[in-house]
């Protein structure tokens, strides 16, 4: 926020709670970061004052403020706050746990200071421009999109098969009036079929649009990013920022987005989605680490989230036919996977993450870069990698493996932390993996359950390093190999990480 627009951000009025009665009036002051509430007795009453009557409510809690006319004839005129806000848990469910809980909640206050309403409109007209006003500063956007995009809507996609076919409802009964409260402006596009949001960003004029959403699971995040990335375009395609409404079973972009702006997740699917509509509508734009990823089949595709090979893939492919049954699908097949554990043969060779190595800063990419030159030092897939340790930084790991996952984002679910300490944009993946040693079912259960909070990496038989990139040689000719969620062709597969390259709709973890 620059010191000119900061100063124009200071207001102070008098205003009455709507629906209370008039014994207190409160004196509401606005700066560019707060807004605090003075409770003041009302002069024609003689009433004490309650305890704690000045409330400091930070800007950053408020997602939007609405103006609103009576119902009736009257010259009052109503300003309405929408706050988000941690706060401990209370009532029944604080005896349990203490815990905070994000809580939404609205404060209506009536203003009548003149006596017409023209004037007192007006008058809550400029608090409602100036609150807006101090919301967008506070989300300290880029200069290009401030300049190009304030008043574009954004598009926002959603799956009707997506979650069990549950999307379309939880964005209609929880979303819509969320963002209407903070007057964020959007146009729906109902998915029609698998492929539909891919072909549709393909041909999409950019200069339209303020970002993408997607009401859907991953899969549809995929499909939207790949769709990006296949334009001639791409290199401007890619910066449109991406929300995540976790409307599908496995949202671990959502999830990872809300991990890094340290909030907790809301335990709810319809909470999440509040929590993630709240954040996109107040959205700042940061910058995410993916991944270039090719295939044994010549494919070259884009990742945002994980690499999976052995159970973990096992577990994320077979658990399909579970669908019906939501998240809680990958906990079924998860208890098969223990029970009957499967070996995966082969080698995964590495380039471990050196931060000396300045290959990406040397290597912008401009308008004649192409997708195929997309990386600095990954060779033919088909041409062996040298492991030479006098000639070479690349290395060796030779399985069999129960478990391998490489990821460029914290979650893997959003019950699932696969990779604890990973940000948004680390600039790096990290390589994890089990080998075939001591008792495989005891060490896979003990990972598989230590993923709900990540603890799984204080197990020594899970090794884990930070790379740039990686190749993954498996030894059979069937198994599971999955980029994002999605199933790809099975055998050698590699990639390397194309460090903060997409732009999401996300928020920076507060400093209070
Ligand atoms: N109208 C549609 N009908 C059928 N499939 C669709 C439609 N629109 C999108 N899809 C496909 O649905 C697939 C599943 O979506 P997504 O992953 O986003 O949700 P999900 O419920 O989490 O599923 P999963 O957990 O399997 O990823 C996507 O690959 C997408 O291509």
């Amino acid at each position: 926020m620059t010191q000119k627009e900061s100063n124009t951000i200071n207001l102070e009025d008098t205003f009455f709670l709507y629906g209370r009665s008039s014994k207190y009036k409160y004196l509401l002051k606005l700066s560019p970061t707060t807004l605090t509430i003075t409770t003041v007795s009302n002069e024609n009453e003689s009433r004490s004052l309650p305890l704690n009557n000045v409330k400091i409510i930070p800007i950053d809690d408020i997602y939007g403020c609405l103006c609103m006319k009576p119902l009736i004839n009257s010259k009052q005129c109503y300003l309405t706050f929408y706050q988000y806000v941690l706060r401990p848990p209370q009532g029944f469910s604080g005896i349990f746990s203490k815990k905070p809980l994000l809580h939404r909640s609205q404060h209506i206050f009536s203003y009548g200071k003149y006596n017409d309403y023209d004037t007192n409109h007006a008058e809550v007209i400029r608090w409602h421009r100036h609150i807006v006003q101090a919301i967008y500063l506070r989300r300290n956007l880029p200069l290009d999109i401030v300049l190009t995009k304030r008043d574009k809507r954004a598009l926002v996609f959603v799956n009707p098969a997506g979650g069990a076919g549950k999307a379309y409802r939880l964005v209609m009964e929880n979303v819509v009036s969320v963002w209407s409260e903070a007057e964020f402006s959007y146009q729906i596009v109902i998915t029609e079929y698998a492929g539909h949001a891919r072909d549709y960003v393909q041909s999409l004029d950019l200069s339209e649009w303020s970002g993408i959403v997607i009401a859907s699971g991953d899969g549809l995040v995929y499909e939207v990013v790949n769709g990006l990335f296949s334009r001639n375009d791409w290199q401007e395609a890619v910066k449109m920022p991406i929300g995540h409404l976790p409307c599908g079973s496995g949202n671990a972009f959502a999830a990872s987005i809300i991990r890094h702006s340290k909030q907790p997740i809301a335990e709810s699917v319809e909470k999440f989605v509040v929590q993630s509509a709240i954040l996109i509508a107040t959205h700042q734009v940061l910058p995410y680490d993916m991944a270039v990823i090719d295939t044994c089949d010549g494919q070259r595709v884009f990742s945002f989230l994980s690499v999976e090979w052995a159970v973990i893939a096992d577990v994320d492919c077979d658990s399909e036919k579970y669908r019906f049954l939501g998240g809680t699908r990958f906990t079924v097949e998860a208890v098969k996977r223990i029970l009957r554990p499967r070996i995966y043969t082969g080698y995964i060779d590495y380039l471990p993450y050196d931060v000396t190595d300045d290959t990406v800063q040397r290597n912008q990419i401009t308008s004649d870069t192409t997708t195929a030159q997309l990386h600095h030092h990954l060779l033919p897939l088909n041409e062996p990698i040298s492991v030479d340790p006098t000639t070479s930084k690349w290395r060796r790991i030779e399985g069999p493996f129960s478990y391998v996952l490489i990821t460029s984002k914290s979650a893997l679910s959003q019950d699932t932390v696969s990779t604890p300490q990973s940000t948004l944009a680390d600039g790096y993946l990290t390589l994890q993996f089990i080998r075939i040693r001591g008792s495989t079912r005891l060490n896979l259960a003990k990972t598989l359950l230590s993923l709900s909070d990540g603890k799984h990496f204080e197990y020594d038989f899970v090794e884990w390093m930070p790379v740039r990139a990686f190749r993954i040689v498996p030894a059979a000719t069937d198994g599971n190999l999955m980029i994002d969620g999605e199933k790809v062709p099975y055998g050698p597969l590699q990639g390397e990480v194309l460090p903060s390259i997409g732009r999401c709709m996300g928020k920076q973890p507060r400093v209070d």
